[in-house]
């Protein structure tokens, strides 16, 4: 038995299914997860010392890449002041500050502890202030594991083939429309038919939990159109995009304002961080202020705080996204160039520092039907021969890959040259 077997067999004696987040399991691509005991820079460590280049990321925080010495200077020097104080402190009007200063659609901004939080306390100020309690979603998209997100949802829930929960209450999933992503026509259709019991539109403005799918042309511009037309509030989760394809995150880059945003992942520099924010007239109406619950214990918690501020002043150098998006195209690019010499079918999506690697016939893959027809046994074979190289994908075929500032010129390289013998022995076997 290897260790990571006998790690992963004590894990499943006292933790449902071994793992504490279900995309972890490898259930999605079969064999047992890597441990891992480390991580520096652009490379992660297994528990018997295997290095790997790691396009995962923490599923998307670690854009300066791990252990990040401004960073952990910077929690290390807030640990030692207190870990938690359940009262204000300074250093989350600092971070509210940078994110305003930063985000242009934010007017205030409140923090929680994860993106699923970010996205449920985003819904519910959508319901309270339009007193509207029908949302719309699209097929693929994942906004955390709340009850009204998880209806037809993206991530683990697709990857495991549950994409509507048990345990989601009917008379709480009826009040989830979902439509296809990408599709304008579907929106603007149902808005005609029932635009005014619409509270909100919530997507992933770049879908990250199907693979990668950027928006086509057109298609953010129809949400807040429609958004405005009928009072609806228009949500962005940037919990995947914020700071990751853009200073401005997908806001910026498809140059669309919408009246919420919900941030995670990069604004916690790996820390256990959430937030939501937007415009003031909205926000205002939130507890204490206005009548909309919302609370947390470790809400602004001093320690996250202070490693997601260390990360935004670093992403906020001048050139940080220039680089980051050169290297995530350098690596795309390398990838389809070894994929097209193989004579596989094979191409890529790629915004800022997050991209998508997709086994299909078809040149663009630009929707969720796209990416179902995708090989996902070449994918899992392609997935298994890579980490046997040393390279550490995501492991499902419906999750985004991520590129930090770490990743050298030779790792992006050594990754395209892995790949090329991965894909010429997925030729091998014949499948
Ligand atoms: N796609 C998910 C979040 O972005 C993956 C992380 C998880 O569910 O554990």
């Amino acid at each position: 038995m290897t260790e990571a077997a006998t790690l992963f067999s004590e894990a499943k004696r006292v933790i449902p299914g071994g793992v504490n987040s279900p995309v972890r399991s490898f259930s999605g691509v079969g064999g047992t997860p890597v441990f891992i005991d480390r991580a520096q820079g652009a490379y992660i460590y297994d528990s018997e010392g295997k290095a790997y280049i790691d396009y995962v990321g923490s599923w998307g925080p670690m854009i300066l890449g791990h252990a990040h010495p401004a960073v952990i200077a910077a929690v290390k020097a807030a640990a030692e002041k207190g870990l938690s104080f359940g009262a204000p402190t300074e250093i989350e009007t600092r971070m509210a500050e940078k994110v305003i200063e930063l985000l242009p659609s934010v007017e205030l901004i409140r923090m929680v502890s994860s993106g699923t939080e970010a996205t449920m306390s985003a819904i519910r100020l959508a319901r309270g202030y339009t007193g509207r309690d029908k949302i719309v979603k699209f097929e693929g998209c994942y906004h955390g594991h709340s009850d009204s997100l998880l209806v037809k949802a993206g991530s683990g829930a697709l990857t495991f083939g549950v994409p509507s929960s048990p345990g989601v209450p009917n008379a709480v999933a009826e009040n989830t429309i979902t439509l296809t992503y990408n599709d304008s026509e579907a929106v603007a259709e149902l808005f005609g038919q029932i635009g005014e019991q619409i509270a909100c539109i919530i997507v992933e403005p770049v879908a990250g939990n199907m693979n990668c799918i950027p928006p086509v042309p057109g298609f953010l511009e129809t949400l807040r159109k429609v958004c405005d037309q009928y009072g609806s509030v228009l949500i962005f989760d940037e919990v995947m995009t914020g700071f990751r394809v853009g200073l401005q995150g997908a806001q910026g880059v498809y140059n669309i304002k919408p009246d919420l945003t919900t941030l995670g992942k990069v604004i916690g520099g790996g820390m256990p961080v959430g937030a939501f924010g937007g415009s003031r007239k909205i926000m205002e109406i939130l507890a204490p202020a206005g009548p909309v619950y919302q609370a947390g214990t470790l809400s602004g918690n001093p320690v996250a705080m202070a490693a997601g501020l260390a990360t935004l002043e670093l992403v906020q150098q001048p050139g940080f996204f220039e680089a980051l998006g050169a290297k995530t195209r350098r690596l795309t690019s390398g990838l389809q160039a070894v994929a097209d010499q193989a004579g596989i079918g094979f191409t890529t999506n790629a915004v800022g520092g997050m991209f998508g690697l997709f086994f299909s016939a078809k040149d663009k893959v630009t929707s969720f039907a796209d990416v179902m027809q995708c090989d996902q046994e070449r994918f899992k074979r392609f997935f298994h021969a890579m980490l046997a190289e040393g390279v550490y994908l995501a492991p499902s075929a419906f999750e985004a890959g991520f590129v930090s500032a770490a990743h050298s010129e030779q790792d992006l390289n050594s990754t395209i040259e892995k790949a090329a013998l991965c894909f010429k022995a997925l030729l091998k076997t014949n499948s």
